[in-house]
């Protein structure tokens, strides 16, 4: 079999360059798989050759690896993560890594499609979710999806393998339904210490100068929001509760609810 590649053109281009744009290949090697993930919702409708054939519009850079949106001929745009620095993992361990992974099925989590792996390349492919991230919103949402989901990441609503999210914050969570992405990953990479989220923070209970906080750490602009200020005190009072101790995500969950 000879090796396929994905052609990934670059995103800053515009399309008439976009169309005469150097192809920069991701090469596949022999011997890799394409598993699909099992699914409530229906099969999934391409097949690695549709996959290998997509064009690519690079999304970013990101501490796993890169990420591109792929345009089959047929069917919607999916993600291909293209994971990177990998964990000396051997087959055994990284089957049992990527199928908890894949295992991880709720409403607030971005689903696996599915993966490929090879010697050379470790793919994971996404369902594309068009309204992009958190960070790039103006104005906040709701809290609760996101407690759910790291709820049920860490195993407290069903017997299945807990898998930490390991990297939560805005660009990874995706806002078409409240999707959070990229769980699991660190389990998989070796990330550079500087990257590392997973540890607990260190010193003592974390202190907010002045009477009620707010100055020093809201943004001003989300702070004169009208109706805001309560459901925001409430968040950070949390969050700070986080910082001191690590209480279940079921607690959280509950107190985020009971916040209204
Ligand atoms: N399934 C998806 N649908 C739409 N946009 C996505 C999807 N997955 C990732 N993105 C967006 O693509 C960009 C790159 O994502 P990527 O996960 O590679 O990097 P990151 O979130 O910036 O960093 P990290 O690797 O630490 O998570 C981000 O803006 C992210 O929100």
């Amino acid at each position: 079999m000879k090796a396929k590649a994905i052609p990934v053109k670059d995103e800053e281009l515009n399309s008439t360059i976009m169309e005469r744009a150097t192809e920069r290949r991701i090469s596949v090697g022999e011997g890799g798989n394409l598993v699909f993930v099992e699914s409530d919702h229906g099969t999934t409708t391409f097949d690695l050759d549709d996959l290998f054939r997509a064009s690519a519009e690079g999304l970013g850079k990101g501490n796993f690896g890169n990420c591109y949106k792929a345009m089959m001929e047929v069917g919607p745009a999916v993600v291909v993560k293209r994971l990177r620095d990998l964990k000396p993992l051997n087959k055994d361990e990284l089957t049992r890594q990527i199928t908890a992974i894949a295992d991880q099925k709720h409403s607030n989590l971005l689903p696996l499609l599915a993966y490929f792996y090879s010697q050379e390349e470790k793919l994971f492919v996404y369902k594309f979710a068009a309204n992009g991230n958190l960070r790039k919103r103006n104005e906040g949402a709701n809290p609760l999806p996101v407690a759910r989901a790291l709820n049920y990441l860490h195993g407290n609503t069903r017997s299945h393998t807990a898998v930490p999210h390991g990297n939560l914050k805005s660009t990874n969570v995706l806002i078409d339904e409240i999707l959070v992405a990229d769980y699991g990953l660190t389990s998989l990479i070796a990330l550079r210490g500087e990257c590392r989220r997973t540890r607990r923070p260190r010193g003592g209970p974390v202190r907010v100068a002045g009477p009620s906080g707010r100055g020093e750490v809201f943004d001003e602009e989300m702070a004169v929001q009208r109706g805001a200020n309560r459901g925001m005190l409430k968040l950070m009072q949390i969050g700070l509760k986080c910082c001191d101790r690590t209480p279940e995500m079921g607690e959280v969950e509950e107190e985020i609810k009971a916040g209204g």
